[in-house]
């Protein structure tokens, strides 16, 4: 089975790129959604976040709320640090099961959407590196305009990540998304054309 790491930087256009290839019949793990389902009410990654980042993080109904917490990561390099190690290792774990699970359906390829993909230590778990990029000021602008940010807000989510630039250099393909959805989708289809000529 044939793994493609699918990474970028936020709003580089990861989820664009992912739902063409499933459209095209591929197998996608989102790592956004497995983020979502490790934090889950009852599951050992929302204590040890609570534990960790105090009771304001939670909404009444106990389930968690993403932007209390995203407030306190997103610009506080030392809290993204904290919460990425508690919360990293869940994810980890449960792509690991997703994967073996594929692999014992008999899948051939499958993508993984990671946004931090290097930045977890993914990189080596890949065969190829697909890196979506998109020059800086449509990444910020694409941001602001997606999630409703401030250019200020905007700006700390994207200095969270490696640089763009950084994950660019470590890419076997990059796609770049700074033109239309079509002409992005065109470099998939040749993604995918090599793709069935390795295969
Ligand atoms: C801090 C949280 C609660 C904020 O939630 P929110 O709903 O506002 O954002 P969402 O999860 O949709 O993420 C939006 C984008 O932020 C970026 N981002 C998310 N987590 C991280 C991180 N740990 N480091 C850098 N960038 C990140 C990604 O580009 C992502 O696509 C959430 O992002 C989170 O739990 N992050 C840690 C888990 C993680 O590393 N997720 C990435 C998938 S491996
Ligand atoms: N080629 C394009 N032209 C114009 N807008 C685009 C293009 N590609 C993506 N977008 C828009 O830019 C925004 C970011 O794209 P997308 O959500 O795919 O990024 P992402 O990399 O998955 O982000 P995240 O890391 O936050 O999950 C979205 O609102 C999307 O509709």
């Amino acid at each position: 089975m044939i793994i493609i790491g699918l990474t970028g930087g936020i709003a580089s256009g990861k989820s664009t790129v992912s739902n063409y290839l499933r459209e095209k019949g591929l197998t996608i793990i989102d790592a956004d959604i497995v983020a979502r389902e490790v934090v889950e009410p009852g599951q050992p990654a929302l204590a040890e976040i609570v534990t960790t980042f105090g009771p304001a993080v939670l909404h009444a109904d106990n389930t968690l709320n993403r932007q209390a917490l995203g407030a306190i990561v997103f610009g506080h390099q030392t809290d993204l640090d904290k919460l990425n190690a508690i919360i990293q290792p869940f994810i980890h774990q449960r792509i690991e099961k997703l994967e073996a699970q594929y692999r014992a359906a008999g899948a051939k390829v499958i993508v993984l959407d990671a946004p931090v993909l290097i930045e977890a230590g993914y990189r080596d778990n890949v065969d190829l590196l697909v890196v979506v990029n998109v020059t800086s000021e449509l990444q910020l602008q694409r941001l602001m305009q997606r999630d409703a940010l401030d250019s200020a807000a905007a700006k700390q989510r994207i200095q969270s990540q490696l640089a763009l630039a950084e994950k660019v250099k470590l890419a076997d393909v990059v796609i770049d998304n700074s033109q239309s959805i079509a002409a992005t989708k065109r470099q998939i289809d040749e993604l995918l054309t090599r793709l069935d000529t390795l295969a």
